[in-house]
């Protein structure tokens, strides 16, 4: 395979996302090209304050709208408008075949009101956009993935979400996309209970024996090549991944703090964001937009670096496992 395009969309111009493409992309030798989309105005000015040079040029979709009006740290409409743009002309990119995959560095998603849109994740447009009902958010580090079942969903609504298929679906989506990106076949899964302690035996709450379970039985029967076990304990498990030897593939969380404080905690800045059970291949950084350090040249760029090398990666084993 040459080398792959990657369409980087920018993210929030008022946050991180063009510091830590600009830091990332200075090191010499890419394994990839890089298809920069974001607001051309905030890279020459970053840039320039930074003291870092840019090596690549920038789609720029701020036309007719002032790039000075985005003040770093700060919620603006231009902001918001500019990471919509961003992220729509970075998809597009690939949807024509310009690009192999995109990387997304990270986006306010409480920016999207101030222009008459829906507060979301990245993983919900996509989903939405690719009709992809079996999509799953997975963060992954170097020893440790962990799936989600539900996303940025409330707590109060999380219960209600938890049901039998849709556990069934981000399992099987886990297991094809541990395959078609990561190169793991037969994967050993975790798969986390709701309650503390797995419910204790139905004293803490029945989800665990009346849902979780009974899917997980459904699952081993469906898939004999998988080790699935649980429900665990989520308090405990994450402590299993200290270790050198990682004891499982992947851990499916029933929600998202549950599994990304687990992974956030062993991993901050060494993981990525992937979402599996798309048409297209999608990668990202494990952090967020960060106002309180933007523009201030403080942004460690490691996790949108990992971002950028696991989308090649991904993009090899992908194109070797549909052979
Ligand atoms: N991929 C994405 O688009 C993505 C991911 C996570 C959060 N978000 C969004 O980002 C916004 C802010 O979220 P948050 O405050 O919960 O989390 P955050 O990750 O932006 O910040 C949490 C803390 O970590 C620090 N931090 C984060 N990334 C860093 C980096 N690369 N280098 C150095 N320090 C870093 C920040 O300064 C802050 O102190 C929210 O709107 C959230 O939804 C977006
Ligand atoms: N849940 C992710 C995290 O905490 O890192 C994050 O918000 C990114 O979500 P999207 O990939 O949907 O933007």
């Amino acid at each position: 395979m040459s080398r792959p395009i990657l369409a980087l969309s920018a993210g929030d111009p008022a946050g991180i996302g063009p510091e830590i493409i600009l830091k990332a992309l200075s090191t010499p030798h890419l394994e990839f090209e890089p298809l920069v989309v974001g607001s051309e105005e905030v890279f020459r000015h970053l840039s320039k304050k930074l003291g870092i040079q840019q090596s690549f040029e920038v789609l720029d979709v701020c036309e007719g709208l002032d790039p000075d009006a985005v003040l770093p740290g700060q919620a603006s409409a231009t902001s918001a408008e500019i990471q919509e743009r961003t992220f729509a002309q970075a998809l597009d990119l690939v949807d024509s075949g310009r690009a192999d995959a995109i990387v997304t560095a990270p986006w306010t998603k409480s920016l999207r009101p101030l222009i008459g849109l829906e507060a979301s994740g990245h993983t919900e447009i996509l989903a939405a956009r690719y009709n992809a009902p079996n999509h799953v958010m997975m963060l992954a580090g170097p020893r440790l993935r962990v799936a989600l079942v539900t996303t940025h969903l409330a707590l109060r609504a999380v219960p209600d979400a938890v049901v039998g298929p849709k556990i069934e679906r981000v399992v099987r989506t886990c297991v094809e996309d541990l395959a078609r990106f990561f190169g793991v076949t037969r994967p050993k899964i975790a798969m986390l209970g709701l309650n503390p302690h797995a419910g204790e035996n139905g004293h803490m709450g029945m989800e665990e024996i009346e849902t979780i379970t009974p899917a997980i039985e459904r699952l081993r029967a469906q898939m004999p090549d998988v080790a699935l076990s649980g429900p665990h304990p989520a308090d405990t498990l994450f402590a299993k991944f200290h270790g050198q030897e990682a004891p499982y593939d992947a851990v499916i969380a029933m929600y998202h703090d549950q599994g990304l404080v687990g992974l956030k905690s062993i991993h901050f800045g060494q993981a990525i964001n992937i979402t599996l059970g798309l048409p297209i291949l999608r990668t990202s950084v494990d952090h967020g937009s960060a106002w309180d350090i933007a523009w201030q040249g403080r942004a460690n760029a490691e996790s949108m670096r990992y971002a950028m090398d696991a989308a090649v990666e991904c993009a090899r084993l992908r194109s070797e496992y549909a052979r």
